[in-house]
């Protein structure tokens, strides 16, 4: 392999979870009774162990794993959306991230405010979003809404604005989550399409599926998670035999 585009270097993640348990309100009143007590219960998640991974110039990885596995966790990881408690990971070049479709807008702002605001964050200059916003608008497709706040957007349109923007920003490594959401059905057809183009021309590919039919059909090598673990790295139709194998052993299909 030439000099990996992605290195992943005995990294490890580990979310902290206190915020979801302060969410219920039992809980809450629970603690608040406690006399005395006023410990904080934090949930640790430690969803990617000593992981270590190189992608080079061309390869085309899909990521597989039973539910909870780490998929999702790596891509973020490699994305720069979650900080690492530890290892490393380099990437040399410009990521194309496609996952998370409905988060991080600004809800007061407008449609066209936000595809600036999200661009900007995309790592994309203010000059190239504003080169951008056309076709943007135009593929997204919303009418009128694009000058509305995004508080008054259903969720599929949303995702139709959030996938929008992430396909038309960004380089030629695609990292790609495979639920891409809600969309009425003329949308998830030119969404598709988008797809299925973006994928012929990234350099690199990194997909985290289920479906092991587009997984052979789009990737040479698979990487199989289990419990945050590396369980395997090779070629695709190994990694798919070993998927099956611990789902079949833990009853998960
Ligand atoms: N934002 C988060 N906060 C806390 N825990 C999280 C968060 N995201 C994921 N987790 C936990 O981290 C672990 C790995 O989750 P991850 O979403 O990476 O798995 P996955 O392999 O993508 O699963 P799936 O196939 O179900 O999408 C799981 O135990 C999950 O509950």
């Amino acid at each position: 392999m030439n000099a990996p585009r992605i290195r992943l270097l005995n990294v490890d993640l580990h979310y902290a979870c206190s915020a979801f348990k302060q969410r219920s309100l039992l809980a809450w009143i629970g603690e608040r009774f406690r006399l005395g007590d006023n410990r904080t219960q934090v949930a640790d998640i430690h969803a990617l162990r000593n992981v270590s991974v190189d992608i080079g110039q061309g390869e085309r990885v899909g990521l597989l794993g039973r539910n909870g596995a780490g998929k999702s966790t790596f891509l973020k990881a490699v994305a720069g959306l979650y900080p690492i408690s530890g290892g490393n990971i380099e990437v040399h070049g410009e990521l194309r991230a496609l996952f998370n479709l409905g988060l991080g807008f600004e809800p007061d702002a407008t449609g066209r405010e936000n595809i600036l605001y999200r661009g900007l964050l995309l790592g994309a200059t203010p000059t190239a979003m504003r080169a951008k916003e056309d076709e943007i608008v135009a593929f997204a497709a919303l009418g009128e809404y694009i000058d509305y706040p995004i508080k008054t957007y259903s969720a599929g349109m949303q995702v139709r604005l959030a996938f929008a923007i992430s396909t038309t920003v960004g380089g030629d490594i695609l990292l790609l989550d495979e639920v891409i959401g809600a969309g009425d059905a003329t949308f998830m057809v030119r969404a598709k399409q988008r797809i299925f183009s973006l994928i012929e021309q990234s350099e690199i590919l990194v997909l985290a599926s289920h479906d092991v039919g587009s997984l052979s059909a789009m990737c040479a090598r698979g990487i199989v998670l289990d419990g945050g673990r590396l369980l395997y790295d090779g070629p695709i139709s190994s990694a798919i035999e070993e998927f099956k194998r611990v789902s079949e052993l833990s009853g998960n299909r």
